[in-house]
């Protein structure tokens, strides 16, 4: 017999842990159903523990700028602290018993499995069925894309989980995919010297981003000794004699010790039971109206919904599907126009709402403002490591910022004042009247003001 409860949240990466506690804090009876790490993706095999080797990565890059500024300093890399410091602060050893607890803590009903929507309002978990009176969650997340290529499916390529998970490193490494998962983890071992060639299939890495971005990304990992081979996708990939050897378009060949496959991720909702609340199982991305809902007594958020590959979405969006459940007052209706995204490379390149080219795409007449950061008073200071731009897109006609990019060394950080601009639609003039202090890199936002 069904259980009876309010809510079913299926999967607990991070959408689902925040949605489900919340509304287990507000007195629902809700059900949480994960089969694997509560917490997802993010603490155990993205965000975070890459984001301890890029800071270990980062040490190293700056170690190395002290000759010729502030002495010199020698630095010998090794991968053991890094690989200790995910082991036991990022992740417990991939061991989720904290977050569960956590979790329990706030009144959620936990249950280790898989979920598969039977009905509307209906779910089963092993040997166990709920009905859900208010409705049911999906957030499923994503899985890794891995590309049809000739061979490749039969060879021991890494994914993200694999390399997160290293203890020593590869001596060389092929990096199928030129975007954020790619680029970042690359830079970051690259650092430790492992020797990496990027193959991307576009024209240029970071391709969704402004092609200043992929300049300068390229530039950077150039100078980290990367190689890349760009506008060619992999054709056929082997496995022999302890090496990959990838074949690219134009016939050439790569090889390297190790693969890691990073080129994009995809849902896996084939199975989930979506046909039997009306919604199509074989499609790409699980569409949301403003309130996150994806059907009747059906709610969708994270990157499950397609929006936007990112923690903060997952919890963007877990923070509407709440208040919608719970019928308050003043539930957000979820926009996006202001979606900020960083790149954690040296130099951080940060984004918010639209490129040029997407801005032109929509048909606004457009403006566009840029600077680089060397030439401000902070980066000229800075000196080496400080490469960079800020490159605003103006929408003419209402005369305020439809998009931002902010690379450089702190970008990531100077993109708040940009992302707030685009988020609150601030007109240009009252930026152009405010005080940036002196001499701080974003400062640097007030000549980008002045190019527009
Ligand atoms: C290497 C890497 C670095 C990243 N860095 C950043 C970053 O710096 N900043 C950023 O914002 N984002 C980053 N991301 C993206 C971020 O990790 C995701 O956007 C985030 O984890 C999405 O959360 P989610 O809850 O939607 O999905 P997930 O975290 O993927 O969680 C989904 C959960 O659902 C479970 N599940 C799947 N099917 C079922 C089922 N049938 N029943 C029950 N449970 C199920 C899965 O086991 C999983 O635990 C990174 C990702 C990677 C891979
Ligand atoms: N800092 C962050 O916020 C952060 C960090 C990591 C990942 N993420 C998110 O995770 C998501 C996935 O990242 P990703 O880097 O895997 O995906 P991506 O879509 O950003 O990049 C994948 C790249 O692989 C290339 N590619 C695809 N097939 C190929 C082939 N056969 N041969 C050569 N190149 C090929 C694509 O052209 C693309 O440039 C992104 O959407 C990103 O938003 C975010």
């Amino acid at each position: 017999m069904a259980e009876q409860v309010d809510v079913v949240v299926i999967g607990l990466g991070v959408g689902g842990e925040e949605a489900s506690g919340r509304l287990a804090q507000a007195g629902l009876n809700v059900v949480g159903i994960e089969p694997r790490l509560v917490g997802g993706e993010c603490p155990y095999y993205g965000c975070i523990p890459s984001k301890m080797m890029i800071r270990a990565g980062d040490l190293i890059a700056e170690t190395r700028r002290v000759d010729g500024m502030a002495g010199t300093a020698t630095v010998t890399p090794d991968w053991a602290p890094v690989a200790k410091r995910i082991r036991d602060e990022a992740t417990d050893n991939w061991n989720d018993k904290v977050a569960v607890d956590r979790l329990v803590g706030k009144g959620v009903t936990f249950v280790r499995g898989k979920g598969t929507i039977t009905g509307p309002g209906r779910v089963v978990s092993g040997d166990r069925e709920f009905e859900a009176s208010r409705g049911i969650i999906v957030a499923t997340g994503t899985v890794p894309v891995v590309p049809p290529v000739e061979g490749l499916a039969g060879t021991p390529f890494w994914t993200n989980q694999d390399v997160i998970r290293l203890e020593t490193l590869p001596a060389t490494l092929l990096v199928l995919g030129g975007g954020a998962i790619g680029l970042e983890l690359t830079q970051a071992l690259a650092r430790f010297g492992v020797q990496i060639t990027v193959i991307e299939g576009s024209d240029r890495v970071l391709a969704m981003e402004e092609p200043e971005s992929s300049e300068l990304a390229r530039f950077a990992l150039e100078r980290d000794g990367v190689a890349f081979r760009t506008g060619q996708h992999a054709k056929s990939v082997s496995y022999g004699d302890d090496a990959f050897t990838v074949m690219l378009a134009d016939g050439s060949t790569v090889s390297g010790e190790k693969l890691l496959v990073a080129t994009g991720r995809r849902v896996d909702i084939g199975d989930l039971g979506l046909d039997q609340v009306g919604l199509d199982p074989a499609a790409r991305r699980i569409e949301v109206d403003e309130h996150v809902r994806a059907g009747d007594g059906v709610w969708a958020i994270g990157d499950v919904t397609g929006v936007g590959v990112f923690t903060h979405n997952a919890m963007y969006q877990a923070n509407v599907a709440v208040l919608d459940i719970l019928g308050a007052q003043d539930a957000p209706k979820a926009s996006y126009h202001a979606m900020p995204r960083v790149t954690f490379l040296d130099p951080e390149i940060g984004a918010v709402g639209l490129t040029e080219q997407q801005a032109r795409d929509q048909g606004l007449d457009v403006r566009t403002g840029l600077t680089q950061v060397p030439a401000s008073t902070r980066g000229w200071i800075h000196k080496a490591g400080n490469e960079g731009f800020i490159k605003l897109i103006m929408d003419n006609e209402k005369g305020i910022l439809v998009g931002a990019t902010s690379a450089g060394p702190t970008g990531g950080e100077v993109l708040g004042t940009l992302a707030l601009a685009v988020h609150a639609r601030v007109p240009v003039h009252c930026l152009r009247q405010m005080i940036y202090a002196y001499p701080t890199i974003h400062r640097a936002i007030e000549s980008a003001l002045a190019d527009l």
